[in-house]
């Protein structure tokens, strides 16, 4: 991929079908019950990307054997009992939220000591919640680096039993302990000491480990097992986000396959944001279709669910004809990059006036000028921004090929268009 890409603007309204990748978040989840499972998985519709292939050594690294095919999108994983392996020595969970904060609880199930240790864009974001909890539950945990920073070393095995997490920062802590819950001598109940954001992620991790045989009773586990299953994983609903708004803002439309009403991914619901903003909404038991009603009107909207499509929505609401203000997701400072004060200084850089709130931003709308957009590192950054550039000639996007981090597909399948 080159240094630098110029979008192409549209010609003519988007009238497309797409099937994004696999989602990230249930491929990572999937993974993780699989490897946790005696016995083989065979997951479909997987994603391949950075931070799956970061879950994929991981898991490896506990002991699990992982058979990849890529070009069919499949995986089979032969799972352990961690009671019986030993300690998984480092592993490296690269630039991967959800890898490192899913890990830690399933390493603290080994009777051995573990690192994990990630990109120094990891090693900048919060992990004190997890190893906190990982202590009250009897795990040893020697933070290698900063005090509640990557790396650190678990050292099992934990019992299990009564824990404390907060939920204010990220639903991954959560998710991860949730996950390990089952394999814990006392099995595991959570309670959270502040607000939950992301939640439908939580209900997607309670699903998944649903699929492989573990009932999870509020955010109580019992001490059980997991089962092997034939997995299908999903397209990414946050990855749609991109096809759905680019439908919106050139006049056209986008059906998107394999994510219907009954999703696991909260991102769905991206859509009803854009039906709130004027486009025409249609879904199936398995497609959503975003159709522009030539009218697209700024909306006041709690992201706090849906985080991962603010930036899309920042995109999108350039060309909407009032300001947007999004609310709720001051969280999201700590992703890959501070990404409310990134967007807001991309939009600024192209002459829009966009403003930056502590929970969130308002963008009012107007007519971005030709601009080569910085991206962060950040995978979103590169999505979202790069749909300025199908309507607005002179739009330039700086190291694309970070959207490998979970779509390295991305910028062919957005030619597509
Ligand atoms: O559990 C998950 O799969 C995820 C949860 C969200 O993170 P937070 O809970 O940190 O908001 C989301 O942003 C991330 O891309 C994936
Ligand atoms: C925040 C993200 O990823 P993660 O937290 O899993 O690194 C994301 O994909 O936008």
């Amino acid at each position: 991929m080159p240094d630098v890409l110029a979008v192409a603007p549209l010609t003519k309204p988007v009238d497309a079908t797409v099937r994004p990748p696999g989602s990230k978040s249930i491929t990572n989840r999937a993974l993780l019950c699989a490897a946790l499972a005696p016995g083989t998985s065979t997951l479909t519709g997987v994603l391949f990307a950075d931070d799956t292939r970061a879950m994929m050594g991981a898991v490896a690294a506990l002991g699990a054997t992982v058979v990849t095919d890529e070009q069919a999108c499949t995986v089979a994983v032969t799972g352990i009992d961690p009671a019986a392996t030993t300690g998984a020595g480092t592993i490296d969970a690269r630039q991967s939220g959800t890898t490192s904060r899913f890990i830690l609880p399933a390493a603290a199930l080994l009777p051995g000591r573990t690192v994990v240790d990630g990109a120094e864009q990891l090693r900048a974001r919060p992990f004190g919640p997890v190893l906190d909890a990982l202590r009250q539950i009897g795990a040893g945990v020697d933070e290698l680096g900063a005090p509640g920073f990557l790396p650190a070393a678990v050292t099992g095995p934990a019992h299990g039993g009564h824990v404390e997490v907060s939920g204010h920062i990220s639903s991954q802590f959560l998710s991860g302990l949730l996950m390990a819950g089952p394999l814990m001598p006392r099995g595991l109940t959570v309670a959270l000491t502040s607000p939950l954001v992301s939640v439908p992620y939580v209900e997607m991790t309670t699903a998944v480990m649903a699929a492989f045989g573990v009932t999870v009773d509020g955010l109580a586990v019992p001490a059980g097992a997991y089962r092997p299953a034939a997995y299908a994983i999903e397209p990414d609903a946050s990855a749609a986000s991109y096809f759905l708004g680019a439908a919106a803002i050139t006049g056209g439309q986008v059906t998107v396959s394999g994510l219907g009403a009954e999703s696991l991914q909260g991102d769905v619901r991206f859509a009803d944001v854009l039906e709130r903003m004027g486009a025409s909404v249609s879904r199936t038991a398995d497609s959503v279709t975003v159709r522009s009603t030539g009218r697209l009107h700024g909306v006041d909207v709690d992201m706090a669910d849906i985080s991962d499509t603010a930036q899309t929505l920042a995109a999108v609401a350039v060309f909407a004809d009032s300001p947007t203000r999004v609310r709720g997701i001051g969280f999201i400072r700590g992703k890959e990059t501070d990404r409310i004060g990134a967007v807001v200084t991309e939009l600024r850089r192209a002459g829009i006036d966009a403003v930056e709130d502590p929970d969130g931003f308002t963008i009012h709308p107007g007519a971005p000028q030709p601009t080569r957009f910085a991206t962060y590192d950040d995978h979103r950054m590169a999505m979202s921004l790069s749909l300025i550039g199908l309507r607005t000639p002179g739009i330039e996007i700086t190291d694309p090929a970070c959207v490998a981090k979970t779509y390295p597909a991305y910028f062919t399948d957005l030619a597509t268009l």
